[in-house]
C-alpha cells in the first residue's frame, strides 16, 4: 500500500483464509501515520475502491494520502452521533413543540398554509402531490391567488395537482423566527389499531421553534386557521367518517347557496334566524347563564329528494362553517366510535345524521348481535345490522361527556317510526317538513335552471323567461313532484324553455301515476308525514325563541337574515 514498509515473510500471519496477494502486517501501536497498515489493508480488501482513491490521490499530486481521507471519514462516523446527541439535548432545551394528530382538522389548516406559503414560494426539491378528485384544488388555488393579489390563469387553476409538505423535515421562517415542519409517515394496517392501546396509531405534524413558550407555535396555528377562513368563502368543508374509528376525512366543496334550496321562504328565514342567534354571543351567555348545555338540534323530514341534506349544507355555508356528516344506515357505525366522532367535532359546525329512521335503531334489548355467525348465509336484501343503539346515539348527541357548540340536524323520511325519547324536547328543537315541490318552487327552479343558461339569456328576455316560467309552473301539479324529479327533468331540457314547455305534459303523464300510486302505498302504511310545520318548541327552547321573538336578548340586533352573497 506505499507506505514504504517492504514485507517479510516472518511477518506474515494466518493469511490461508485471505487472498494470496493480500498480506497482514503486524503493526506496532505507534506506526507511523493516522491509520495501522494492517487496518488499511483491511479496508482496501473490503473496499477496493480506496486502491482506486489513493492513486487518484497520487495522481492528483493533492498533498492527501488515503490516510488522511480514512481518518477524515472516521472522525464523520465518531462525530454524527456526538452531534445527534448535541442536537437533542439542544433541542429538548431551547426548543418548544406541538404535535397534531394527521386526522385533526386543524393539521389540515396547516398542510394547506404549507403548501401554499412555503412549497409554492420556497424553493424545493421535495413535495407530495395530491391530485384529489374534490374541489379543494380549484377553490383554494383561486382563493389563494386571490388572496396574493392576483389573478390565477386558466393553466394555473386548471392544474388538479396539489404540492403538499412531503414526509419528513422542512425549516421555514416567519419573521425572524424559524420554524421547523416535521411531518411523519408511513402506512398503518388496520390490524395494528387495537394493538395501541392511547388510541390508534397516527401520523402527526409536529412543530418546533426556538424558546420555552407555546405562544408562537399557538400563533402560527391561529394563522393557519385564519388563512383558512379567509380563503374559505365560497366553499364549504364536508367531514365523513373516517376508515380509522373516530375520524373524520373530509372534502371540499363549493358552498350550496341558500336561494338554491327552494323551500317555504318563511321556514327559511326562520331558520337561518334560529342558526344565526344560537351562534351569537348573545345566546352563548343566555345558555351559560341559565345552565342549559350549549347545543341545538332540528328535524328535517319528509320525503326523499326534498332538499333535508342540501338545506343542511347551504345552513353550513351561510354560518360560514364545516358540515358533518353521518350515515348510520351504512351500518359500520358503532356506538363507541359514534361517541368518538362526536368527541372530535369543533366547537361551531353542522352535524348531520342523516335518513336516521332507516338507521335501524332499537333499544338495547331489541338489537342484533352485532358480529353474526359466520356459517349464517348473508342475502342481499339483508338490512344492515344496526351497530349503534339508542342508549348509545342518546350518549353521542348529548350525554354529559359530548361536546358543546355544534348544531344537529337529523334528516328522516318516516318521522312517526322514530323513538320519542329521540325526538324529545331538548334534543329536538325545530322540527321541519320538507314537501314536494310547490307551485312558487317550480317558477323558481325553473328560473334558476333555465332561465340562466347562456342558451336562454341570449334567446330570451328576462320577461319571456318569466313568462315560461308561469306557464311551465302553471302544467306542473302542485305537491306531487320532489324538487330532484323536477330537476332531473329540467336538467333533461338542457337550457331550452320552449322544450321544457312542451315535454313537460307528457313528463307529468309518464310520472305523475307513479307518484300517486307510492304515496297511495305510504297512506296505507301510515307512514305519510304531516304538513308542514314547525312543531314541537321545547320548553327550554321555547323560552328562547319567546326571548327572540319578542327581542328582548336583542337577539334582532345581532342577526344578520339578509342573505350574504346569494
Ligand atoms: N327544495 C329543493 N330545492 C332545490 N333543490 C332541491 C330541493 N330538494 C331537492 N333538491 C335537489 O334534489 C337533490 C337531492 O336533494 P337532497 O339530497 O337534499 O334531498 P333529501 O331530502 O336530503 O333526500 P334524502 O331524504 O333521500 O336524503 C339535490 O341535487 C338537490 O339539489
Amino acid at each position: 500500500m506505499g507506505d514504504g514498509h517492504l514485507p517479510n515473510k516472518t511477518d506474515f500471519a494466518s493469511t490461508h483464509h485471505r487472498k494470496a496477494s493480500i498480506n497482514i502486517y503486524r503493526q506496532p501501536l505507534d506506526s507511523p501515520g493516522l491509520v495501522p497498515v494492517h487496518q488499511k489493508q483491511a479496508v482496501a480488501v473490503g473496499l477496493p475502491i480506496l486502491e482506486i482513491l489513493q492513486r487518484l490521490l497520487h495522481r492528483l499530486q493533492s498533498g492527501y494520502s488515503l490516510d488522511t481521507v480514512l481518518a477524515l471519514i472516521a472522525i464523520y462516523k465518531a462525530g454524527v452521533p456526538v452531534y445527534k446527541c448535541l442536537t437533542h439535548v439542544f433541542v429538548y432545551l431551547f426548543t418548544s413543540q406541538v404535535t397534531v394528530p394527521e386526522y385533526d382538522p386543524v393539521a389540515k389548516e396547516i398542510l394547506a398554509w404549507m403548501s401554499s406559503e412555503v412549497m409554492s414560494k420556497s424553493r424545493t426539491t421535495e413535495a407530495m402531490i395530491l391530485s384529489s378528485g374534490d374541489d379543494s384544488s380549484f377553490f383554494g388555488k383561486e382563493n389563494f391567488y386571490r388572496h396574493v393579489g392576483q389573478r390565477a390563469s386558466a393553466a394555473q387553476l386548471s392544474d388538479d395537482v396539489q404540492y403538499m409538505a412531503p414526509i419528513g423535515k422542512k425549516i421555514f421562517w416567519i419573521g425572524f423566527r424559524p420554524f421547523l415542519f416535521y411531518r411523519s409517515g408511513g402506512f398503518t394496517p388496520t390490524y395494528m389499531n387495537q394493538v395501541w392501546k392511547n388510541g390508534p396509531q397516527q401520523n402527526a405534524l409536529v412543530l418546533r421553534t426556538l424558546g420555552w413558550s407555546l405562544q408562537p407555535l399557538q400563533n402560527f396555528i391561529k394563522t393557519c386557521t385564519d388563512v383558512k377562513l379567509e380563503n374559505k368563502t365560497g366553499t364549504t368543508r364536508i367531514y365523513f367518517s373516517g376508515q380509522i374509528e373516530g375520524t373524520w376525512q373530509s372534502v371540499t366543496k363549493a358552498v350550496r347557496k341558500l336561494d338554491t334550496i327552494d323551500i317555504d321562504e318563511e321556514i327559511k328565514s326562520d331558520l337561518i334566524k334560529d342558526a344565526y342567534f344560537y351562534y351569537s354571543a348573545e345566546a352563548r351567555r343566555f345558555y351559560h347563564d341559565c345552565g342549559i348545555p350549549y347545543r341545538r338540534g332540528y328535524l328535517f323530514h319528509g320525503p326523499p329528494g326534498t332538499g333535508k341534506t342540501s338545506f343542511s349544507a347551504a345552513l353550513a355555508g351561510r354560518l360560514n362553517c364545516d358540515l358533518y356528516m353521518i350515515n348510520l344506515a351504512t351500518g359500520d357505525v358503532s356506538d363507541k366510535k359514534l361517541h368518538r366522532l362526536f368527541l372530535a367535532l369543533p366547537k361551531k359546525c353542522v352535524v348531520v345524521i342523516e335518513d336516521i329512521d332507516s338507521a335501524g335503531i332499537g333499544r338495547e334489548q331489541d338489537v342484533i348481535p352485532q358480529i353474526p355467525p359466520l356459517h349464517l348465509p348473508r342475502y342481499p336484501d339483508e338490512r344492515p345490522r344496526a351497530k349503534v343503539t339508542l342508549s348509545g346515539l342518546l350518549n353521542a348527541i348529548d350525554g354529559n361527556a359530548s361536546s358543546e357548540g355544534r348544531l344537529l340536524v337529523m334528516t328522516s323520511n318516516n318521522p312517526d317510526a322514530l323513538d320519542e325519547a329521540l325526538t324529545r324536547p331538548g334534543r329536538i328543537d325545530k322540527s321541519v317538513f320538507f314537501g314536494n315541490m310547490s307551485k312558487l318552487a317550480a317558477t323558481n327552479i325553473f328560473v334558476r335552471l333555465i332561465g340562466r343558461t347562456t342558451f336562454a339569456t341570449s334567446n330570451y328576455s328576462p320577461d319571456q323567461i318569466a313568462d315560461k316560467a308561469a306557464e311551465f309552473s302553471g302544467k306542473l301539479p302542485a305537491n306531487v313532484f320532489t324538487p330532484a324529479q323536477v330537476q332531473n327533468f329540467l336538467q333533461y331540457c338542457r337550457g331550452d324553455p320552449d322544450k321544457a314547455i312542451q315535454e313537460v305534459d307528457a313528463w307529468v303523464q309518464k310520472n305523475a301515476p307513479k307518484v300517486a300510486q307510492a304515496q297511495q302505498t305510504n297512506d296505507v302504511q301510515g307512514t305519510t308525514t304531516p304538513p308542514p310545520a314547525l312543531a314541537h318548541a321545547p320548553a327550554h327552547a321555547a323560552a328562547i325563541n319567546a326571548k327572540l321573538l319578542n327581542g328582548s336578548l336583542g337577539g334582532d340586533a345581532d342577526l344578520d337574515v339578509v342573505p350574504r352573497r346569494l
